[in-house]
């Protein structure tokens, strides 16, 4: 079935869940209740905002580097002389009791299958796992990020169409080297029967990132690349706040999945850079940012926007924006996604009813309000001041 279609005929947006992806959610909202629940914990009420974090990304965590961070500035004093590991397991424990228990069996579990693949599967290239700059990006995006500035970014990145942005990346050499990494653990997932989980709700081929080791990396991505560029583009969404990501990629061909219908992220920006190889068709359509109490309104003209992936060029969107993927007619397509979000804007969210900054049919619904407003004023005034007849 074409994506068109498949558009057309189905008519509401899905929402495309990433099965490891609610363990990060979860961890985001856990460390919420967590600090909530400070006195009984000994935990600090208060953050202790003077304090440099430790850094824990080399060891083996149960949630995302920036959760054990936020909350390593709420550990009582006694705690904070204790060598790194104590102070994680400390912070785990807390963030375990604090989930609900069908939520902790299944970040236990998540966690379980995680170890079960670090532990057994051999990396084909070690040096993707440790993001080194110089052997990942192009100059020109690596200059831009260092700069860090509005006029940088603005200088490599073009707004293909409103909320969309594009630029390029990633070096050959390192789409390359992932395509190979990617394969290798095809091979060892077919060789030891291994029962994958796949990226998302949509995807039946594809393969989890974050699962097999690449988490620390794509955390320093988010953190050092993403989150800057987010902070300038996206800071209606909480891109200044990104704290968690799910990091995987998508695999399209005649024999793997075609195309991807239309749906929208569970993310609040979503980077999508295309790793290559030789394929035909698998544009991105976008069909306008919408709120999830209008993500299934009509499309307006303007919002109809189509982009042919090209490799190492990066596509930078929120992920409300709704898109879909047309079919890859010919070829090998991968693409590398990553899903940022923040647990601080998530929060934030559920007690904002107007999301007019970012989303279409909210902007046209308070300009619709305002017009109205602004006639009915006119309409008294014209009354006030017509003369009385004769
Ligand atoms: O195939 C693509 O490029 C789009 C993938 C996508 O939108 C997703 O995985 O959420
Ligand atoms: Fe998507």
């Amino acid at each position: 079935m074409s994506s068109d279609r498949r558009e057309v005929q189905q008519e509401t947006t899905t929402t495309v869940d990433g099965n490891g992806s609610n363990s990060h959610q979860m961890a985001s909202s856990a460390i919420v209740r967590a600090t909530g629940a400070t006195t009984c914990r000994r935990l600090r009420i208060n953050p202790n905002n003077e304090l440099r974090p430790d850094n824990y990304e080399d060891l083996h965590l149960d949630f995302p580097n920036p959760v054990y961070k936020n909350l390593e500035k709420y550990l009582p004093p006694d705690m904070l002389v204790s060598n790194r590991e104590e102070k994680v397991r400390f912070m785990t424990d807390i963030m375990h009791s604090h989930l609900p228990n069908g939520e902790r069996s299944r970040a236990q579990r998540h966690n379980d299958y995680r170890n079960k693949i670090v532990s057994n599967y051999q990396p084909l290239h070690r040096e993707l796992y440790n993001l080194v700059p110089i052997l990942c990006f192009v100059p020109s995006f690596l200059n831009a990020v260092n700069d860090n500035t509005e006029d940088s970014f603005r200088s490599i990145i073009s707004e293909a169409s409103p909320g969309v942005f594009v630029f390029d990346m990633l070096l050959p050499s390192f789409c390359e080297m992932m395509l190979e990494e990617i394969d290798n653990f095809e091979k060892w997932v077919a060789e030891t029967k291994f029962k994958i989980m796949r990226p998302n709700t949509m995807n039946k081929y594809g393969a989890v990132l974050d699962d097999f080791g690449l988490d620390t990396m794509l955390d320093k991505l988010m953190e050092t690349f993403i989150r800057p560029i987010s902070k300038v583009f996206f800071n209606d969404v909480g891109g200044a706040s990104l704290d968690s990501h799910h990091g995987f990629v998508v695999e399209y061909s005649k024999d793997r999945d075609v195309d991807l219908g239309f749906h929208v992220d569970d993310s609040e920006v979503t980077l999508n850079v295309c790793l290559g190889n030789q394929f035909v068709g698998g544009e991105l359509f976008f069909r306008g940012t919408r709120c999830e109490k209008h993500v299934n309104t009509a499309t307006k003209s303007d919002e109809i926007f189509d982009y042919c992936h090209v490799p190492g060029q990066a596509v930078l969107h929120r992920g409300r924006h709704r898109h879909g993927a047309r079919a890859t007619t010919s070829g090998h397509r991968v693409n590398m996604l990553l899903w940022c979000r923040s647990s601080a804007f998530r929060e934030l969210k559920k007690l904002q009813k107007d999301f007019s900054s970012w989303c279409g049919e909210c902007s046209s619904e308070k300009k619709e309000e305002k017009a109205r407003t602004f006639d009915a004023i006119r309409k008294k005034y014209v009354k006030a001041v017509r003369p009385p007849q004769a």
